[in-house]
């Protein structure tokens, strides 16, 4: 049988998913030829918020490469734009003056970014957020200016604005709304996110009406309605994004806001279809991957031949692109007069959490701070899951434990883990028993789940563990720590030490990074793993810490800074807190809070009064900014409590002494509570000990922040001694096997209770992990006295380095 001859126009993620499809039904139907208008073979655009924010880069992110198309006998042409559809000769002209023949057509021209028409606009460094075009403008400009402004608080325009932060330029958000994201969050979700930006050093001008881009040939600032102005030397667009419909609307088919396609996906014009963002199905043309690939299936099998369930619509879902930030929504989640709505705010913790109801139906969610159960919420918003038998409360309540591989368990087959594909669970599980899959990047090739946004990704590494149990290899899933390199954090430390690296840029060169300068994720890495192999030798490089880590003090949202003295185990006397009062006095301290941790935070402090304060305080740094020791909290035990078994002070000082300073993956806390009621909430520490007759228990992995997790009874131990001994190796052994990052509660998770104790239980790795612990320690200096007596590292910290 003669093969019909099908045309796409426009070689996008959705576009060429439907090839996909259609291949997988058959690879014998159609000849096929792609016009794409980007000189690029299919990629995933998707992660070009991942290629901003150097997680990735450009050659990373092709979906189907050049190969793809020759093995499957497509015939390619890139860089060439369709002009003309002309139904009559059923054949398309592109802007090279080549005609191709169709039987069946696919439009798939994805969309255009929505430029606002200001006075300006077409000025050099003004650019949109759309294609790798786009992308390496933004790039190329971080290396010689300093201030960009993003116009758009929504997803793109929040995923660009970090990317900017990370090439360290300085970035302010213009948005119209009064909070941001505000077509996908409620203004408390938009406002705890704004907050969380802020924290990460976004700047934000709400309820803002650029009114014209100023400059020469290149931007040099916006001018608003109000009258007010920004400096910025780039300008980034992301105010939404328009359906590329004119070739369709030139050719006769019926548009609207979109190219409008009945439930096949068909046009008006037979034998025509459209796929995408262009496309505009009962009215709506759709923004994210899920639908489009939802639309793709459905097209394949009907112009396949195949009985296939009509398309009828998506429910939508999103998650934010940026690290640190975990915020979700789905479906119809503002409050209405026929819906009602069940909250919680943890305000504390920063956590939000809403469901909307309509009826006995969820309709919409937004969570802010714990998204774990997103997926969960969402497939019952698609199946439309009826609750009237359920505790209202619980829905908001997390199924099963914290770790990853309890949720997956409690999930059942038809949830839905990748949402950008639609894959299940069933779908996973089905792929490792039947097909052999043991890796996330098997499971991606087999089923598409983490092919996309790649968020998915830790949730198909539990399924693998849960289904695979032991047979899984977590730590054998090599992850490269950020897109300049290749590398995974074991390839590294074990490059620093078998070739004997002792600088950053030692380590770039010789391990072959592929950017020259790094990024802020691998330098800070880097920086630890050869401060943690090498701790006598290695220079700490200031410049690869974050801000609050070169300061030492933490930056407020003013611009001020707050500085935490250390106060041993929560323990303080007269002649300290006269030193504080004095200081507060002197420099008119503004706040004064006793933190959770048990001491004191002095907030407001000018950034060139930090050196004074410092000095007049007399007393070590607390470390409050540091991924160090942070505080050692305990309860008054047995000196003075009735109940006491245990001297949780002696022991909470001594340990804070010894560990004080040390250089840490993430920030550890510890407590010690005297007797089982733990009035010092050891179960919720990094490491926590609790009083027993005749001794102590300790606590592990333990968690209050985000996400809340219960310590694991890692070994009873009779004295002090024992407790210090098993707390030295525990934390080394963290040091040496802990991602840059990784919280001890998420490194127990990885590797292991089991693992841990097997590795202590042996004392010769104690002893040796307790000797490198104290040549690590042996380095420490207080860094406050360290710059005080460094003239010139004050004048270069407070004099080149932070916002004023
Ligand atoms: C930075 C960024 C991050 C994103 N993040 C997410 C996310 O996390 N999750 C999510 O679901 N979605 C995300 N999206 C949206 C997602 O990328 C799009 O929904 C998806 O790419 C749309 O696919 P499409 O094929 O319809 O359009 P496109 O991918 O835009 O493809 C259309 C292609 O057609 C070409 N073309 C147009 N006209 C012609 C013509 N006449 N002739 C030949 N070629 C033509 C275009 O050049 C383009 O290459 C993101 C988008 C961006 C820009
Ligand atoms: N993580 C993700 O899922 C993700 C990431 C990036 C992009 N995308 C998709 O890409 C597309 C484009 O994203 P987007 O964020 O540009 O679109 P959007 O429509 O979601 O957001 C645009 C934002 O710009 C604001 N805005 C509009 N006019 C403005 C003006 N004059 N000044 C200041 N702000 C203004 C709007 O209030 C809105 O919040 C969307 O379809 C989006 O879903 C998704
Ligand atoms: S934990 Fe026990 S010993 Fe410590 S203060 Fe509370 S009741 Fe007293
Ligand atoms: S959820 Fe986006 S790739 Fe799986």
């Amino acid at each position: 049988m003669e093969k019909k001859k099908l045309v796409l126009i426009g070689n996008g993620m959705a576009g060429v998913r439907a090839i996909e499809e259609i291949l997988k039904v058959s690879k014998d139907l159609f000849d096929i030829t792609i016009f794409g208008s980007e000189p690029h073979p299919n990629y995933n655009r998707i992660l070009l918020s991942k290629v901003l924010q150097g997680d990735t880069k450009v050659k990373d992110i092709t979906l189907n490469d050049w190969e793809w198309y020759e093995e499957n006998n497509i015939t390619l042409f890139t860089g060439e734009t369709v002009t003309k559809i002309n139904p009559e000769m059923m054949a398309v002209v592109s802007d090279k003056g080549r005609v191709v023949p169709y039987d069946e057509l696919i439009i798939a021209t994805g969309s255009v970014p929505f430029i606002l028409p200001l006075p300006g606009a077409d000025k050099q460094g003004v650019t949109a957020f759309r294609d790798i075009k786009d992308t390496d403008i933004m790039l190329e400009a971080s290396k010689n200016y300093k201030k960009a402004a993003v116009i758009g608080g929504g997803l793109l325009g929040l995923e660009a604005a970090r990317g900017l932060l990370n090439l360290g330029m300085d970035v302010s958000v213009i948005h119209i709304a009064p909070t941001l994201m505000e077509r996908q969050l409620d203004e408390t979700a938009g406002r705890l996110l704004q907050k969380e930006l802020e924290k990460q050093g976004m700047k934000f001008l709400l309820e803002a009406q650029t009114q014209e881009i100023y400059g020469t040939d290149r931007v040099e600032g916006l001018k608003f309605k109000d009258g007010t102005q920004l400096e910025a030397d780039l300008v980034v667009m992301a105010v939404g994004i328009k359906p590329n419909i004119e070739l369709a609307k030139e050719s006769g088919i019926a548009v609207n806001r979109g190219i409008i396609v009945n439930d096949f996906l068909q046009t008006d014009l037979p034998h025509v279809y459209s796929v995408g963002e262009c496309a505009e199905h009962n009215g709506i043309p759709y923004g994210l991957v899920a639908p489009l690939y939802e639309q793709a299936k459905v097209l394949a099998s009907h112009i396949c031949g195949q009985e296939a369930a009509p398309y009828q619509g998506s429910v939508l879902s999103t998650q934010l692109k940026v690290s640190g930030v975990e915020v979700f929504s789905a479906g119809d989640f503002m409050d209405g007069e026929d819906k009602k709505s069940l909250k919680v705010f943890d305000e504390q913790d920063g956590i939000y959490k809403k469901i909307v109801l309509k009826g006995n139906k969820i309709v919409g969610a937004v969570l802010f701070g714990d998204s774990k159960e997103g997926n969960r919420l969402f497939s019952m918003i698609k199946k439309e899951a009826d609750i009237s038998d359920t505790e209202k409360i619980t829905i908001l309540q997390p199924i099963g434990e914290e770790a990853g591989a309890s949720l997956v368990a409690t999930m059942s087959a038809d949830e839905i883990i990748c949402g950008c594909n639609g894959v299940s669970k069933g779908a996973i599980v089905q792929a490792i028993q039947e097909k052999g899959c043991t890796s996330v990047d098997a499971i991606k090739a087999c089923t598409s789940a983490s092919r996309s946004c790649g968020g998915c990704k830790p949730l198909v590494a539990d399924v693998l563990q849960l289904t695979l149990g032991s047979e899984f290899d977590a730590s054998a899933q090599k992850e490269a720590i950020c897109g300049c390199t290749t590398l995974s954090r074991e390839e590294i430390v074990d490059g620093i030490k078998e070739k004997g690296l002792t600088h950053i840029r030692e380590v770039m060169n010789v391990l072959g990074w592929e950017s020259e300068e790094g990024c802020s994720k691998c330098r800070p890495a880097v920086n630890y793993y050869l401060g943690m192999v090498n701790p006598t030798k290695y220079e700490d490089e200031r410049e690869s810490r974050f801000v609050n880590e070169r300061m030492h003090a933490n930056i407020q949202k003013d611009g001020t800074y707050s500085v935490v003295p250390r106060m041993y185990g929560g323990v303080t006397n007269a002649n300290e807190l006269r030193r504080i009062a004095d200081v507060v006095e002197k420099y008119e301290i503004p706040l004064v809070k006793v933190t959770g941790g048990q001491r004191i935070d002095l907030f407001g402090v000018k950034k060139d009064d930090l050196p004074k304060v410092w000095q007049d305080l007399d007393m070590n740094s607390g470390y409050a900014y540091g991924k160090s020791l942070r505080t050692v909290k305990t309860c008054v035990g047995e000196t003075f409590c009735r109940f006491g078994t245990q001297d949780s002070m002696g022991l909470g000082i001594d340990l804070e002494k010894k560990f004080e300073g040390l250089q840490t993956p993430h920030k550890v806390k510890m407590a010690v509570s005297a007797c089982p009621r733990s009035c010092a909430e050891s179960g919720f520490k990094d490491i926590g000990f609790i009083g027993i007759d005749g001794g102590w228990e300790i606590y592990v992995g333990g968690n209050g922040g985000t996400h809340v997790r219960g310590g694991d009874l890692l070994y009873k131990v009779k004295t002090d001694q024992e407790a210090m001994e098993i707390t030295g190796a525990y934390l080394q052994y963290y040091r040496e096997t802990a991602n840059y990052l990784e919280r001890t509660s998420a490194w127990i998770e990885r590797v292991g209770l089991a693992h841990v104790q097997s590795v202590l239980d042996d004392k010769n790795k104690r002893t040796e992990l307790n000797a490198r612990m104290d040549e690590a320690l042996s380095v420490y200096k207080d860094p406050w006295k360290e710059i005080i007596e460094s003239k010139k590292t004050t004048k270069e910290l407070f004099e080149t380095v932070g916002i004023s």
